[in-house]
């Protein structure tokens, strides 16, 4: 019998952080079509002629920041993520890891499951919620490559796990040692997408953002909305640690461009938080597995800093699921879970 194939794949990050390389990462990132989703004339104009020249040399900046002995932190925690996940799996199972963008590549990951000759392939895009920019473009890129093999195997996709027990437990263990309770606000804050993307996945056409905050609860008809996966996922680590609604606060970070991206903006709600006379913030980032540039950096120290400037006193982030044993048994029972309904044949 060959071995059970496991792609787990997370964003990506630079091999290095000087500006070369910031520019080639940025470069393949944002000229993906689902990323920067405009025609392509405008998105080679926009992302070659501005962002890539503008935008590398800053970020070249911030990633020297969290850049440490083991490198790019996203990469480090993915790399000990899979080393363990195949460690518990045990030879039945052939587990890779692989970036969207930059290395280690899908393509290699995939070569090398063709390689050793798996039997099949679970692919696990490491995006607790579904958003076309990200687990979307994994899935696209893993079904380009694939559908071009001779012999496609048999092959299945995790497409959000944004209300995954093990995920929630894990995020909301992190906590405890911070003691939520003592924090003036509690804040979820997501990694932001343009609102146009949102509304281009609603496939009713007649939900997401037609009526105020029809996308904060998750129903039958936007179950995959990015916005209202990221407030259930916000709404079940918070039941897990007993906080009450009126104590925490959902938000979106990153934004980029001029165009609008889910709301309420992260730094709008630090705004408001600071104007009630908030001191004290803890928050956690659960869009993201592992922590990374957004984590280490924008929450810690450029929201610190702002929220400092506002008049508020801390802002302490959550750290992510990172290579937390809870975690990793999450990781791995959803392998075995999925193999199980996915490949196992119904007795008759
Ligand atoms: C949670 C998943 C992510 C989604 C959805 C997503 C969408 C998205 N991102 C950008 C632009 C940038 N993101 C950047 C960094 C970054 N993004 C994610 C995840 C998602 N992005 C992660 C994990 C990271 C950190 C990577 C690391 O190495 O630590 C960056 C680079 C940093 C910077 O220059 O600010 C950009 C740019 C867009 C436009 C977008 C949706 C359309
Ligand atoms: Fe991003
Ligand atoms: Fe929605």
């Amino acid at each position: 019998m060959g071995k059970k194939g496991v792609l787990l794949v997370n964003l990506g990050t630079p091999d290095s952080p000087e500006v070369s390389d910031v520019r080639r990462y940025l470069d393949e990132f944002l000229m993906d079509e689902r990323v920067i989703d405009i025609n392509a004339f405008n998105r080679t104009l926009l992302v070659k002629g501005i962002i890539v020249p503008f935008r590398s040399p800053k970020t070249s900046k911030l990633y020297k920041e969290i850049w440490d002995e083991n490198g790019s932190p996203l990469l480090y925690y993915s790399k000990i993520q899979a080393a363990l996940v195949q460690e518990q799996l045990g030879p039945d199972y052939h587990v890779e890891l692989a970036m969207r963008y930059q290395s280690p590549s899908i393509e290699t990951a995939l070569a090398n499951m063709k390689a050793g000759l798996v039997e099949s392939i679970q692919v696990i895009p490491l995006f607790p919620q579904y958003a076309s920019a990200s687990t979307g473009s994994v899935i696209q890129k893993v079904m380009e490559i694939i559908g071009k093999w001779q012999t496609i195997p048999p092959i299945s996709f995790v497409n959000s796990f944004h209300d995954n027990e093990v995920m929630i437990d894990t995020f909301a263990d992190n906590a405890r040692k911070f003691q939520p309770e003592t924090y003036d606000q509690i804040l979820f804050s997501f990694h932001g997408l343009p609102e146009r993307q949102l509304k281009k996945c609603d496939h009713s056409g007649n939900h997401c953002l037609k009526t105020e905050n029809c996308c904060a609860a998750l129903t039958d008809v936007n179950k995959f909305c990015y916005s209202a996966q990221c407030h259930d996922t916000a709404r079940l680590i918070a039941e897990r640690l007993n906080i009450p609604e009126d104590r925490y606060s959902v938000c979106f970070q990153s934004r980029l461009g001029k165009e609008p991206w889910v709301q309420p903006y992260t730094t709008d709600t630090l705004k408001a938080l600071a104007a009630r006379g908030k001191k004290r913030l803890l928050v956690f980032c659960p869009a993201f597995v592992a922590d990374c540039l957004e984590t280490l950096y924008e929450v810690t120290v450029e929201y610190g800093e702002e929220f400092k400037a506002l008049g508020g006193e801390e802002v302490q982030l959550v750290p992510s699921l990172n290579d937390s044993p809870k975690w990793i048994s999450g990781l791995v029972k959803m392998v075995t879970d999925q193999h199980s309904s996915v490949y196992t044949s119904p007795d008759i």
